[in-house]
C-alpha cells in the first residue's frame, strides 16, 4: 500500500465522487455460496481515501482464507483493526462469540453498521471510532487485520506488548514489512523489526496476496502472517533491550566496536551509568553491581567497558546484521554485568 504518512484529520472526509467498478473488478466480486458477498459492502458507493489505507479486499475467497487462518473458536472475542466495509468482518462476526472493531473513518464505521443492522449479528458487533495505535485495546482472543501499511510497525509493536497475552493475530502486511518480521541473520530485511518481534513472538508467514485482490490496487504486493506472543516472556528489560538493539542497527553492518565506540554513545551510557548509580546509592543497596566495583576499586568509565567486551573473542568483529537473538541477550548481559544500561 501507498507509504503515504498517516493522515490525521480531525474530520474524517466524505465521499467526494462515486467509485464505480470496473466489468472485470464486477467479476472477482461474485461471491461464491460458501463465501462472503462482498457486493453487499458498498465500496461501490464510497471513493476510497488511500491516505489511509483504504484498499478493500474485494477477492472474497482471500477474506475466507483469511478468516480460515485465524481459526476462530465460537466463544472467542475477535478484535479487528481497520473494517473498512465490513467485507471481513461479517465472517468474523458469524465464526465469533463478539467483534470489537476500531475504525478510523466514521464513513466506514456508518458502512459496516449499515451492513448488519437488522441482522443476527448487530448485537456481537461493537465499533470503536479512533486511531487503533492510540486507542486501548479491550480484552480479545484473536486479533484480524488488514490495516493500512502506515501503521504496520505501531501496531505490531501495540500488540507484542498487549497483555493480557492473545492467542493469535492474523494480520495483512506490506509484502516487505511481512518479510522484515521474519528474516534471519545474515538476510537483506533483516532489522531491528525482525530481532525485536522475534524476541517477543513466533511469526509465521501464511499467504501472499497479490495487489488485484483490492480495490483500488495498492502499489505493493502483501502478505498475511500470524504472530503468537511467546509465553512466558523472555525475562529480559525491553526498553533496555530495545535500547542496545536501536544503537547496533542503526548501522548493522558496522563492528559492534566501531558503532558503540562514539562520542554520543559513551556520553549516553556514561550517564545512564550515573543515573543507575544513584538510583542505586538512593536505595542503599549495598550489594549491588556498584557497591561492589567500588569497593574493590574498580570502576570504568563506559569506554574502557565497550572496549573491554568487544575484545572478547565472541564479539571481536561481529556485527549486529549477524547475530542471533542468543548472541544479543548474552551481548546484554555480557554489559549488564560490568555496570553498562542501555535505558
Ligand atoms: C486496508 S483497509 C481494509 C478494510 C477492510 N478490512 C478490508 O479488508 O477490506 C484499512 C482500513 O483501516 C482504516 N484505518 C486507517 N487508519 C486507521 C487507524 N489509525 N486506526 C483504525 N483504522 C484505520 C481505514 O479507514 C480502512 O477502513
Amino acid at each position: 500500500m501507498p507509504k503515504n504518512k498517516r493522515s490525521r484529520r480531525s474530520e474524517p472526509s466524505t465521499a467526494s465522487a462515486p467509485y464505480s467498478l470496473s466489468s472485470r473488478e464486477k467479476s472477482h466480486q461474485q461471491p461464491s455460496s460458501d463465501q462472503p458477498d462482498l457486493k453487499s459492502a458498498g465500496t461501490n458507493l464510497i471513493a476510497p481515501n488511500t491516505s489511509l489505507g483504504q484498499h478493500f479486499l474485494k477477492n472474497p475467497a482471500v477474506v475466507t482464507a483469511i478468516v480460515a487462518k485465524a481459526a476462530i473458536k465460537p466463544t472467542d472475542v475477535v478484535l479487528e483493526i481497520g473494517p473498512g466495509t465490513g467485507n471481513m468482518t461479517v465472517p468474523l462476526l458469524q465464526q465469533s462469540k463478539h467483534v470489537v472493531a476500531i475504525e478510523y473513518d466514521n464513513r466506514m464505521v456508518r458502512e459496516v453498521l449499515k451492513r448488519v443492522e437488522g441482522t443476527d449479528q448487530e448485537r456481537k458487533l461493537q465499533i470503536i471510532q479512533g486511531d487503533a495505535i492510540k486507542t486501548r485495546f479491550p480484552f480479545f482472543d484473536v486479533c484480524v487485520a488488514n490495516v493500512p501499511y502506515q501503521i504496520s510497525s505501531a501496531l505490531v509493536f501495540k500488540l507484542l506488548s498487549h497483555r493480557p497475552m492473545f492467542r493469535c493475530a492474523v494480520m495483512m502486511f506490506q509484502e516487505e514489512f511481512a518479510l522484515r518480521l521474519t528474516a534471519r541473520p545474515g538476510e537483506a530485511l533483516y532489522c531491528r523489526l525482525s530481532v525485536n518481534t522475534q524476541l517477543l513472538a513466533k511469526v509465521d508467514q501464511l499467504m501472499k496476496v497479490g495487489r488485484n485482490n483490492f480495490r483500488p490496487p495498492p502499489k505493493v504486493e502483501s502478505r498475511v502472517v500470524r504472530i503468537e506472543l511467546r509465553n512466558p516472556p523472555p525475562p529480559v528489560n525491553f526498553s533496555e533491550w530495545d535500547g542496545m538493539i536501536r544503537l547496533l542497527f542503526n548501522r548493522k553492518n558496522k563492528t559492534l566496536r566501531s558503532v558503540l565506540l562514539t562520542k554520543p554513545t559513551i556520553k549516553m551510557l556514561d550517564e545512564n551509568r550515573r543515573t543507575q548509580k544513584a538510583l542505586n546509592n538512593g536505595n542503599n543497596n549495598m550489594n549491588n553491581e556498584f557497591s561492589m566495583m567500588e569497593e574493590e576499586g574498580v570502576e570504568k568509565g563506559a569506554e574502557q567497558i565497550i572496549e573491554e567486551v568487544v575484545a572478547l573473542e565472541q564479539w571481536k568483529d561481529k556485527r549486529a546484521s549477524k547475530l542471533d537473538l542468543d548472541d544479543f541477550l548474552s551481548l546484554l548481559a555480557e554489559f549488564n554485568k560490568r555496570g553498562i544500561h542501555f535505558a
